[in-house]
């Protein structure tokens, strides 16, 4: 088991458990003060079917009652509406402002959940047990909480953070293949964006990465979750650092809502990446040789590096219209070179428009 804590201005927030098992899940409960307390477990359909039954017996024996709440699973589910119902939820059972969220499952599940934690009765407590490789290396940490609004992508939310994030290695086996990979989605991206070094690990094991074995994955987590931590304690609610997070996301967010979810997350921000590398080689801050291992790095991980079926011009306008702009330029991180990012506020129309022109793809190409 490893730990690690998460500070904000020096003090001691919330601990990152790593562990194989959920045998010390238990104990990390106790340190939260939660016997007379009420927990509500939230998790998607998916997700209950593998391990709901065995949190919530641990979860029961450490607090006064514990209950549950599962909705479908799939980003379609990461709406107002789903909200809404956990809300109604609560209310009926009498959920007061003590009382505890558990987000169990992956992204969508932590994100909501948070989001319904940030709001119920002004803010109450939520801790995530991050299931999915994407969950455990990314979005458990830092208080990004929310849900999709309409045609855009996480636009109504709140920073609220978790006051513990507990990840159970062993859960992963159950990933499908597909899950698994996008999750390796953001871990490029941590080596990419922070850590030349830990990028060059990634390719050099990749094949037991791709066979996801156990020490080597448990490895891999932990120098995701550290370069996130460092990110996240630095600059909490993306005053500034905080955006490099968002490598990636600027057209992959745009691709990922025009493409109507069928396209995963880490998938869509592996296109991103794509547009955002080539850019950066555009502007003379990597080298075509370095533009050219990126991508094919990013494939040979068996992820995409474009997509069909979108035209560049779509791409820009939804890009344009989500909640990363500043003084109406779109904020689009850029390497410089890989393993260091940086914010770039210069990007022109016709550069952006470029970009995506690179991610799409026509006929056979791949
Ligand atoms: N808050 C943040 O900082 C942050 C960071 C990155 C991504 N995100 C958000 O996270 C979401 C993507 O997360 P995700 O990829 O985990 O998606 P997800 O929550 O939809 O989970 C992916 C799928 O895997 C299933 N699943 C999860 N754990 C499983 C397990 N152990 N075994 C079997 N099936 C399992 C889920 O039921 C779901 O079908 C997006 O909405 C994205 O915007 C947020
Ligand atoms: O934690 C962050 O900050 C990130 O940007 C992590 C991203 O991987 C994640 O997808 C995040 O939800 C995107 O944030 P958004 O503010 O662009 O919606
Ligand atoms: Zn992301």
């Amino acid at each position: 088991m490893q730990k690690m804590m998460i500070h904000y201005n020096d003090v001691p927030i919330y601990p990152i458990v790593l562990s194989e098992n959920f045998d010390a899940l238990g104990e990390a409960l106790d340190d939260l003060m939660i016997k007379d307390r009420k927990v509500c477990i939230v998790t998607d359909s998916h997700v209950a079917d593998f391990y709901l039954e065995q949190v919530e017996h641990i979860v029961k024996e450490h607090c006064a009652a514990a209950s549950h709440f599962i909705f479908p699973a799939g980003e379609e589910s990461k709406t107002l509406t789903t909200v809404e119902n956990l809300y109604e939820f609560l209310i009926q059972n009498k959920f007061e402002r003590k009382d505890m969220l558990v987000a169990l499952g992956g992204g969508v599940v932590g994100d909501l959940t948070g989001f319904t934690a940030a709001t119920y009765l002004r803010g109450i407590r939520f801790i995530q047990i991050p299931t999915s490789l994407l969950a455990q290396v990314d979005s458990s940490i830092g208080g990004k909480t929310g849900v999709d609004f309409r045609a855009y992508k996480n636009m109504v939310g709140a920073f609220h953070q978790p006051k513990l994030v507990y990840s159970c290695a062993e859960t992963l086996k159950t990933l499908t293949s597909q899950q698994y990979i996008s999750g390796l989605g953001e871990i490029i991206k941590h080596g990419l964006i922070k850590d030349a070094a830990y990028y060059e690990w990634l390719k050099a094991h990749k094949e037991a990465i791709l066979a996801r074995d156990t020490q080597t994955v448990i490895d891999m987590i932990a120098v995701s979750c550290h370069i996130k931590k460092e990110v996240v304690e630095n600059d909490p609610e993306e005053a500034g650092e905080r955006a490099l997070l968002n490598f990636g996301h600027t057209l992959g967010h745009a691709v990922e809502k025009l493409m109507n979810f069928t396209m995963l997350h880490g998938e869509c921000v592996a296109v991103g990446m794509h547009a955002a590398a080539w850019l950066s080689m555009e502007k003379g801050m990597l080298t075509e040789a370095a533009y050219k291992d990126i991508t094919d790095t990013i494939v040979s991980f068996g992820l995409p590096v474009s997509v069909k079926g979108l035209e560049p011009e779509q791409i820009v306008a939804v890009s344009k219209s989500d909640k990363k702009m500043d003084k109406g330029r779109v904020k689009f991180i850029l390497l410089d070179p890989e393993g260091h990012a940086v914010i770039d506020r210069s990007i022109r129309d016709e550069q952006l428009l470029a970009a995506a022109s690179v991610i799409v793809r026509n006929g056979e190409q791949s």
